[in-house]
């Protein structure tokens, strides 16, 4: 059988053709193994004379789409991140099976790309079935892809998937939950969304008329507002937020290059949007907001990340108003990377349910971006790479501001610079989550798990293995294999909250399933 594959790849020439070699040595490997089973892997699009062979467009997409046969079986292959929509309107008209498929590494966020085409397509409610493999050899990789070749389908394990029954939570809790509830259907919500879409990533956008129903307002902010408002900030207020974090124990990995390394401006300018940026949400009286970043800021301004990480916490330097009062003393302003609105509305909830709980409110959006077991031999369990391109609030790192550091971000993403807000997250309780769109409706998959805290050189191969700029949580889910995450996540980013304890993670996750299900979100208890 004559099989087409795909490559998409990110609009950034300079990320395209840096992972080139991590994508061409994974094709072959596949190449081969289909070769030994008897089919040939047809390349529908070329490699580039820019030096890579990945789609880079939305546009190039579509022509290449136009070259495939539309019934043919279809593969798309994923050893680096990747922009959703550069294929997604092509497998929108394409009937043949089509198979997602990442090369199990750290090394690029493959698997990242991977899932958030998964979410994208399960959004789009098209038929795909989906696969990974380290070394393309082990049997539940093979097994599958013989069940894909005879069957167009695969199926996996999902055993650890219940429905969420309202009684499972205390009616004290309950109670909690409609009271949020009623309140953000009578008071109604804003979520600021600096430029909608980012990176292709059509699973994050929310569709206003699934928002409408929970009290949920999308503000539409501009970049080019943000950017404008950063710019009004004198550099000296800048600076006090950066002497604020020093003080505080933070540590800035400095240089003199700006083109490689972090600079004092780079990161006197992230202070500067940090208070633009909190005051903009308090002018729209936003809940939270989501910076875009990615495209169009990215080349006028260092990163949003460090940013980012200083909203989502609790402790953060104060910013006033014109007439000198606080906006929000003492509270975080929930931070959604990536515009993921998806992570920005499980945000919201997460801050109202641990608020009323006393648990801490600091959470973050984390990739799934590959695992491991653990090198140490401190646990038996399979222990993921939690790890955001950027920022984890601090409150989620052992010491605060104290155990976090700062990193300039690579250049091959972002040629402005930028610091990140780096650490390795704290041991603790965690409840797990993801909202996301099927069938033209919302749903929660939440589910429990632990941080771990790993021996320093176990936790230093994880970084080293994929970006050692950005922050990490060694995550641990209860109940769920990596085999059973990888086959039901739909969508490259997982949320996570701590809790006090197992107990008090149990009665966040119910509460936090109720709220879900009193606003009209359907709930999956995974594992649990
Ligand atoms: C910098 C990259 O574009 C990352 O932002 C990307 O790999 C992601 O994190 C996607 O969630």
């Amino acid at each position: 059988m004559r099989i087409a594959l795909v490559a998409s790849g990110d609009l950034r020439e300079s990320a395209n053709t840096t992972c080139w070699p991590a994508q061409k040595a994974m094709e072959d490997k596949l190449s081969a193994v289909l070769a030994d089973m008897g089919h040939e892997l047809w390349r529908a699009h070329p490699v580039k004379p820019e030096g890579h062979g990945f789609i880079a467009s939305q546009r190039e997409g579509m022509d290449v789409f136009s070259g495939i046969d539309p019934d043919m079986p279809l593969i798309v292959a994923e050893a680096v991140w990747q922009y959703s929509h550069h294929v997604l309107p092509g497998l929108t008209t394409h009937r043949g099976p089509i198979l997602t498929l990442a090369n199990w590494s750290g090394e690029f966020p493959g698997l990242v790309g991977m899932l958030n085409l998964n979410g994208s397509l399960t959004k789009a409610g098209l038929r795909y079935s989906t696969l990974w493999s380290r070394d393309f050899d082990d049997a539940f990789f093979l097994d599958g892809l013989a069940e894909w070749l005879r069957t167009g389908q695969i199926t996996h394990d999902a055993s650890h998937l219940r429905p969420y029954a309202p009684d499972q939570t205390s009616p004290e809790d309950r109670a909690i939950a409609r009271d949020i509830a009623d309140d953000m259907r009578e008071r109604k919500v804003i979520m600021g969304v600096f430029d909608e879409g980012c990176m292709g990533m059509f699973n994050a956008i929310i569709p206003d008329e699934l928002l409408i129903p929970l009290g949920v307002f999308k503000e539409r902010l501009s970049q080019s507002a943000l950017y404008h408002a950063a710019r009004e900030v004198p550099e000296q207020e800048g600076r006090a937020c950066y002497d604020w974090m020093r003080e505080r124990g933070m540590t800035f990995h400095l240089g003199t290059d700006p083109a490689t390394e972090l600079t004092e401006d780079q990161v006197i300018d992230q202070c500067r949007m940090y208070i633009a940026a909190v005051r903009l949400a308090d002018r729209f009286g936003c809940e939270s907001i989501g910076i875009q970043y990615q495209q169009g800021l990215m080349d006028l301004w260092p990163a949003s990340d460090l940013i980012e990480g200083m909203l989502n916490n609790d402790d953060r330097p104060d910013v006033a108003r014109a007439d000198g009062s606080v906006i929000r003393e003492g509270q975080a302003i929930a931070h959604f990377n990536e515009v993921d609105e998806c992570a920005g509305l499980d945000a919201m909830m997460i801050h109202r349910v641990q608020r009323a709980l006393g648990q801490p409110v600091e959470t973050t959006l984390h990739d799934l971006r590959w695992g491991d077991n653990d090198a140490s031999g401190t646990v038996d369990d399979f222990v993921w790479v939690f790890e955001i391109s950027g920022a984890a609030p601090p409150a989620h790192h052992p010491g605060g501001w104290n155990g976090s550091e700062s990193l300039r971000q690579p250049a091959m993403f972002f040629p402005a610079g930028g610091g990140t807000l780096k650490g390795y997250a704290r041991p603790g309780d965690i409840v797990w989550s993801r909202i996301f769109v099927e069938g033209v409706a919302l749903h929660m998959d939440i589910g429990l798990g632990r941080a771990l805290e790993l021996p320093p050189e176990e936790s230093e191969r994880r970084s080293r293995a994929t970006n050692y700029e950005w922050p990490i949580m060694h995550g641990v889910l209860t109940g769920i294999s990596r085999d059973q995450m990888m086959g039901r996540h739909r969508a490259n980013h997982i949320q996570v909250a701590y809790a006090s304890d197992t107990a008090a993670a149990e009665r966040a996750m119910l509460a936090r399933a109720a709220l879900a299900q009193e606003l009209g979100i359907s709930v999956t208890l995974c594992g649990v």
